[in-house]
């Protein structure tokens, strides 16, 4: 065969992650007989010639559980290669729907907690589409703890207020026993907003501390061996091009955070992606990408239209007082 052929383009596969008012995701099972057979799936097909993405995800949806999408919202595109094929999936999330799911085609039905998605029973390529659903859309860094640790929670407090869920805790200069005090304060906070805590490099502290995850720096990627934490808890990874992104995907990184988008000064020596040196970098990822560097709140709708899980930050989401 030549390069050309066996090199066919991905076939682009457009699958709703459809809500109900509990938040149970619905899933398929894939018939006998077809690829990847007995496995549990969002619904959904391949995009025919002609049609958007949106349009094969109406037509794919109605087809095979008869509903109507009312709005759709992209989640993640995921690049996958199977050993039979490689497929584009392009997920969105589906809250609006008009009728009730049925099944249209044979295939059994499941309405599943998000949070009790099993990659077990689904396709590798969904699993994190799994992540994706589980993360928010921001992801709070915190500032380097001064001496004032007391402002330093009531600045979490007021992002924890805001509606900020996820938080890295990131203090790299504390001295020992102060970073564990502060490590249990944050989470008692974060758990009590309902978010979750993950600490900055210090995978060593996670189970101890009963952490939500790790986020590891872009160095820790190149030495790491492997994944340090349990699939239980959040593995993250700070990332600035694609071969950072690629070794974070080997490491089974569950999130990375991708920057820096726009010039900041914090940074001022790296040379900002842009929003298309990021969005053709997240393009490439099969993982949840947060966008990172010189961005606000307000940059949240083009961070996802760029393909981003949302945006992440220290300013963008900390009050200077
Ligand atoms: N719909 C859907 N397809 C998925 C998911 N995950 C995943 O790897 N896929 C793959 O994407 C392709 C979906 O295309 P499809 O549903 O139109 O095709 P198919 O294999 O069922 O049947 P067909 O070729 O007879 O149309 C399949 O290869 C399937 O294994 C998922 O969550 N939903
Ligand atoms: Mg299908």
């Amino acid at each position: 065969m030549s390069a050309a052929l066996s090199e066919a383009a991905p076939v682009h596969v457009v699958a709703a992650a459809l809500i109900d008012a509990d938040g149970r995701v619905l899933l398929a099972q894939r018939p006998e007989g077809k690829h990847l057979a007995g496995y549990w799936e969002f619904p959904g097909g391949k995009v025919e010639p002609g049609e958007s993405a949106l349009q094969a995800l109406q037509r794919e949806i109605l087809e095979e559980i008869g509903v109507r999408v009312a709005s759709a919202e992209a989640l993640i595109r995921i690049p996958w290669r199977y050993s039979a094929k490689q497929i584009l999936l392009d997920v969105y999330r589906v809250r609006e729907f008009v009728g009730v799911p049925h099944s249209c085609e044979g295939q059994s039905l499941k309405w599943v907690p998000a949070a009790a998605l099993d990659p077990a029973e689904m396709p590798a390529a969904d699993h994190p589409v799994i992540h994706a659903l589980a993360l928010p859309d921001r992801y709070l860094i915190t500032p380097e703890p001064g001496a004032d640790l007391g402002a330093f929670l009531a600045g979490l407090d007021a992002a924890l207020d805001r509606g900020v869920r996820l938080v890295q805790l990131r203090a790299l200069q504390l001295e020992e026993e102060k970073l564990r005090t502060l490590a249990a304060e944050c989470l008692t906070r974060v758990r009590a907003a309902g978010g979750q805590l993950l600490i900055s490099r210090r995978h060593d502290l996670v189970e101890e501390l009963d952490l939500d995850g790790v986020h590891i720096s872009a160095a820790q990627l190149q030495s790491l061996q492997e994944r340090p934490v349990s699939l239980r808890r959040w593995f993250a990874a700070s990332c600035h091009d694609a071969r950072e992104l690629q070794l974070a995907q080997s490491l089974q990184v569950d999130f990375a955070v991708l920057g820096t988008v726009a010039p900041t000064l914090s940074h001022p020596g790296q040379v900002p992606l842009g929003w298309d040196g990021f969005s053709a970098l997240c393009a490439g990822a099969a993982l949840p990408v947060f966008a990172l560097g010189g961005l606000v709140e307000g940059d949240l709708p083009a961070a996802i239209e760029r393909g981003a899980q949302g945006i992440a930050g220290i300013s963008a989401f900390w009050e200077l007082r």
